[in-house]
């Protein structure tokens, strides 16, 4: 069937693309086409049905569910566009620039789509299920999460390790008395007792809350109840540099676990990470990979970290590939952006915002622990669920724990109050700015100018690890782009060898140069978000280094390399997973950036662990902290 021809008996709402770009804010070619190709798909396989007159509701509704897709929802649920005025747009003097177009109420729309037999099992592209539109792709890996969920909670013969009695010990063991403060629940250690007796739990929580640490001591019990039996444990991350951050917060783990546990237990510790896509093994050119639902993974532990950057496809596929023995521990803090692709998976599987465990998890968590009262049961309690709450890298006064929790509860008056108190240097760790820039000049010359003096390319990377400037957007005058040529023009004024560099004014390219690449090059082993340096070798030639580990550093030859640009600044959404010293943050002029908000500003605000610069106009401040993402998903109610 050919789907650019339209049945003749089928009108379509808008003739061409200009058209409907005219009459409707905000879409997209893309979105336009979709919507034109489902349309008529279905239509011409209803020649003779009474939906024919709906064809603009219809049309219009797939219109609303490609926009969804593309601001990363994984559907689109009826009751957020029945009955509403959508793609309508105005000036500030009231003049109407999009029409928009209006939809019926959620009674009509459900009618419809019912009609239209677009239920699961109906083997169309466009799916129709629990009041909820899909695109087929998106339902299938939604129902491969809910599925493998639903598995692990009915299925109590899945739990590996029966003997309270040795689980007990190895965890009173772990986790010494005298670690107990105050009588406060040790959340780390209920956290390990709770996975310990699960195929499948997640571990949340902030920056610093010993998520890592906490599931050191967890794998250490693995290990020592294992028996003997060597168990196939794979570490991993969703980028090359939250993996190489997960294998040195557990090397330094084990380290501060001597006196706890014997030698041979903490050697058998895993200490190696790596990333999803190497763990599933990489087809080029193919979103399929080569272990999946036919060719299972060899596994008995899965530790998957900085959950919330993993997207539903790459969780749904990896889930997928996991025999039904593996033991799935998830860690991540809930509260940061969601993944740049489609889903939310880390909050959909985060549902309840503390922990709170059914009455019988409870008993056997008061059994295994020795801490009495857990808390009180509840109806909506997820077992497989616990919450680190207690920061240790934020404790006490310091600015940037505090700025971090006012704004991800959304007190935009409190958390603009401390940024006036730091302006007048009455809080530690913070310094604000009203979109001056006057901080530039400062931090270039303290960070990055000292670059160029590094004696060793260790060092270089050290110092590159100090600081960052961390923006909204990649365009415009506060965007990554301008900010990055800004520290150029700063780094030359103060730096006569750049001013004279006739190499790096005609190929950009100069000693001491930070650059993040741009695409994945498997061939090279350099992924999308890897951040090098370009750095003169001993022969005098310039190339590209990359940090593969913290011993091993692979120089590439500038002219090989994938897409890359230069990165003294980079997006908050490319720096999840990863920490600096010291981080500023500069935010668009425009208090209406539809990029903006709350989660967008904790991830960044979390980067930083001793100091950090917020450059932002107050109207931009309040909208950011008051805006939340919201991600559609069949998790939700
Ligand atoms: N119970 C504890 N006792 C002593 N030190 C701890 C404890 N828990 C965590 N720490 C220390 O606190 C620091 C942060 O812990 P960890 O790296 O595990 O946190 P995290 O939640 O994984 O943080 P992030 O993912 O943000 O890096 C580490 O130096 C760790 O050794």
């Amino acid at each position: 069937m050919n789907l650019l021809t339209e049945p003749h008996a089928i009108k379509m709402p808008y003739a061409r693309y200009s058209e409907a770009s005219r009459q409707i804010a905000g879409i997209e070619a893309i979105d336009y086409f979709f919507a034109r190709q489902f349309s008529q798909l279905l239509f011409s396989e209803r020649q003779e049905s009474g939906v024919n007159s709906q064809v603009n509701n219809i049309f219009h509704c797939f219109l609303a569910l490609h926009m969804s897709l593309r601001a990363g929802h994984s559907c689109l649920p009826l009751k957020e566009i029945a009955g509403q005025l959508l793609g309508f747009a105005s000036d500030e003097n009231g003049v109407v620039s999009h029409q928009g177009y209006a939809l019926p109420d959620i009674k009509s729309l459900t009618a419809l789509f019912n009609e239209l037999a677009i239920a699961p099992d109906a083997q169309q592209a466009i799916i129709f299920d629990g009041q909820r539109l899909y695109l087929r792709r998106y339902y299938l890996f939604e129902q491969t999460l809910l599925s493998y969920l639903s598995a692990q909670q009915n299925s109590a013969d899945h739990i590996v390790i029966q003997d309270e009695k040795a689980l007990a010990q190895c965890i009173n063991r772990l986790f010494p008395a005298n670690n107990q403060i105050n009588d406060e629940i040790d959340w780390q250690k209920v956290a390990v007792a709770n996975a310990l007796n699960k195929t499948f739990s997640v571990i949340a929580g902030g920056p610093g809350t010993g998520k890592t640490y906490t599931v050191t001591k967890l794998l250490a019990a693995l290990v020592s109840l294992s028996q003997a039996k060597a168990l196939k444990m794979a570490l991993v991350a969703p980028t090359g540099k939250a993996a190489q951050r997960l294998s040195e917060s557990i090397v330094q783990a084990v380290a501060g676990f001597s006196d706890l546990l014997p030698a041979d237990i903490l050697q058998a510790i895993p200490t190696n990470s790596q990333t999803i896509h190497r763990l599933l093994g990489v087809i080029p050119h193919s979103p399929n990979f080569i272990f999946n639902q036919d060719n299972k993974l060899d596994l008995d532990v899965l530790l998957v970290d900085e959950v919330s950057m993993v997207d539903l496809p790459l969780m749904a596929r990896l889930l997928s590939a996991l025999p039904s023995r593996c033991r799935v521990i998830l860690l991540g803090d809930a509260q940061q952006l969601p993944s740049v692709a489609a889903g939310s998976v880390l909050a959909d599987l985060t549902p309840i915002k503390q922990t709170q465990y059914s009455a019988e998890n409870q008993g056997y968590l008061s059994r295994v622990t020795q801490i009495q009262h857990i808390g009180r049961a509840s109806k909506n309690s997820v077992d497989y669920l616990t919450y680190l709450t207690k920061s240790r890298r934020f404790d006490g006064q310091g600015g940037i724990g505090l700025l971090a929790n006012a704004v991800i509860n959304g007190e935009s008056e409190q958390s603009w109050q401390l940024l006036q108190q730091a302006k007048a240097h009455q809080v530690p760790q913070l310094a604000w700015y009203d979109n001056s820039r006057l901080w530039l000049t400062q931090l270039v010359k303290q960070y990055y100018l000292p670059l160029q003096q590094a004696s060793s390319i260790e060092q270089a990377f050290d110092w590159l690890s100090q600081f960052r400037i961390l923006a909204a957007t990649r365009s415009g005058e506060t965007g990554v782009e301008n900010l990055n040529a800004q520290v150029e023009t700063i780094l030359q004024q103060l730096s006569p060898a750049l001013q004279t560099n006739t190499h790096a004014a005609q190929t950009g390219l100069y000693h001491a140069k930070p650059i993040m690449i741009l695409e994945n090059d498997y061939a090279l082993g350099l992924y999308n978000g890897d951040i090098g340096l370009i750095w003169r070798n001993n022969a005098g030639h310039l190339m590209a280094m990359f940090e593969q580990s913290a011993d091993n550093i692979q120089a590439v030859l500038p002219s090989r390399l994938p897409q890359f640009e230069t990165v003294y600044a980079m997006t908050i959404h490319k720096t999840q997973g990863s920490e600096f010293g010291h981080v500023a943050i500069v935010l668009p002029k425009d208090p209406d950036n539809q990029l903006l908000s709350r989660e967008l500003l904790y991830t960044g605000i979390t980067r930083a662990k001793q100091q950090l610069t917020i450059d932002s106009h107050k109207a931009v401040w309040y909208q950011g902290v008051e805006r939340q993402v919201i991600r559609y998903s069949g998790f939700q109610e």
